[in-house]
């Protein structure tokens, strides 16, 4: 059990009780005649051969409480997409299967690709952008829960703690950010957002003075994590990265678009454990690397669009007091660690760390070279004005991949 401190500028929803999971499920189920509820799952085909996702499902199963459950599947051929529909077939929830690879819905992302409104990369963003968009279209949902299908530690608690702020007729939340420790098998993971996330926020402020757009990006005590909820308006306005800022990006619009009591971050577990990456330090493209890069990207972008200027001598000076700051951090971690008998790689940190400093310089000059580069996805509400049959085509298109595939 934690504490109960509100340590930042949203409020925190913490787990002070160990409430018995039956207790909030029957809440739920009585919420959710006020609120209908629906899940988004964005997937890759491989993670249904995975450990992780078969578990998810099965953990779904009695959450009756849930209208729908949109499932959007990447990497997948047309056997494959066969063998999804049976895999996700075992939800007694109504639920559709987005196949994005499919040939209708390729058609349709041409048609907007056309009108330059299509995501420009492939990835997790360009899929949940897809499932906002049916979620929309079905229209049979007014609180909407997001959660990664990695995670293998998963436990149904999670997904009512972390729909909950958004379900509840009473409350005001239109975002929930969901939290906890991701710490497993004895050791302390979460090397992004532990050793990038928060030393970069610090030293952001540090290096451009206090700015409560920074203060309120410092208040999640999680900041990477892929668990969000949110009220159904929301996905109408809000604007998508379609690279590794996805999580980051979310955080930005919903300072950008809500008053910030309209916002909240729940604690959904004790224990969180998902597939790790390598840090592919030869590699900008992939792995942690490039999710370093990414990441700083979104966060000057943001920062620009505050009105914020930046030039090669602000990211040198950032540079140089992130790498202090996120040293000091790797000590933390380690005492922290120590005390609670867990281990922490302080060489394998430092190596991080020194990784994330060089990145965040790349970053900055990437940022100077192309301050123009469109990361974002349009908004569903521009993409309506542009197309304004485009939520009964992709609601038509996946009802027909489901009956013509599903049989
Ligand atoms: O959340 C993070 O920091 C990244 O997803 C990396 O996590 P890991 O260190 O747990 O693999």
């Amino acid at each position: 059990m934690g504490d109960f401190y509100q340590n930042g500028i949203i409020t925190t929803l913490h787990n002070l009780a160990n409430r018995p999971l039956p207790d909030l499920e029957a809440e739920l189920q009585r919420f959710s005649r006020e609120r209908p509820m629906g899940l988004i799952l964005p997937s890759l085909y491989s993670e249904l051969e995975g450990e992780a996702l078969p578990a998810i499902l099965e953990e779904l199963k009695p959450a009756s409480y849930l209208s729908e459950i949109v499932i959007g599947l990447d990497r997948a051929d047309e056997s494959q997409f066969r063998n999804a529909l049976t895999f996700f077939g075992r939800l007694p929830q109504r639920h559709r299967v987005l196949w994005n690879e499919g040939p209708r819905l390729q058609a349709l992302d041409k048609l907007l690709q056309e009108q330059d409104l299509a995501p420009r990369e492939l990835g997790k963003g360009r899929n949940v952008w897809y499932c906002m968009g049916y979620t929309l279209a079905s229209n049979r949902t007014e609180s909407v829960a997001l959660h990664d299908c990695d995670i293998l530690t998963y436990e149904r608690s999670m997904l009512a703690r972390l729909i909950y702020p958004v379900a509840h007729p009473r409350f005001n939340y239109e975002f929930c950010k969901g939290y906890y420790a991701r710490v497993a098998d004895g050791k302390i993971n979460g090397r992004v957002s532990r050793l990038l996330v928060t030393p970069l926020l610090r030293a952001l402020k540090k290096v451009l003075g206090e700015m409560e757009y920074l203060d309120y990006m410092d208040s999640f005590r999680y900041p990477l994590a892929g668990e969000f909820s949110f009220r159904r308006d929301v996905l109408n306005d809000i604007l998508i990265p379609s690279d590794w800022g996805l999580e980051i990006g979310v955080l930005s619009e919903m300072y950008r678009n809500y008053a910030n009591n309209r916002l909240c971050q729940a604690d959904i577990a004790d224990v969180y454990d998902h597939k790790h990456q390598d840090l592919s330090e030869d590699d900008d493209q992939g792995g942690l690397s490039r999710m370093s890069i990414d990441i700083s990207k979104a966060l000057f972008r943001k920062l620009a669009t505050r009105g914020v200027t930046f030039n090669t001598e602000t990211f040198r000076s950032l540079k140089a007091t992130y790498y202090r700051i996120a040293l000091d951090f790797v000590e933390t971690y380690h005492n922290d660690a120590v005390m609670n008998g867990l281990s922490l790689d302080v060489h394998g940190e430092e190596k991080a760390v020194e990784l994330f400093a060089e990145n965040v310089m790349k970053a900055g000059e990437a940022f100077l070279d192309r301050p123009m580069e469109r990361p974002f996805i349009p908004s569903w509400s521009r993409v309506i004005s542009a197309v304004p049959d485009i939520l009964e085509q992709l609601h038509d298109a996946v009802e027909a991949d489901h009956e013509e595939y599903g049989k």
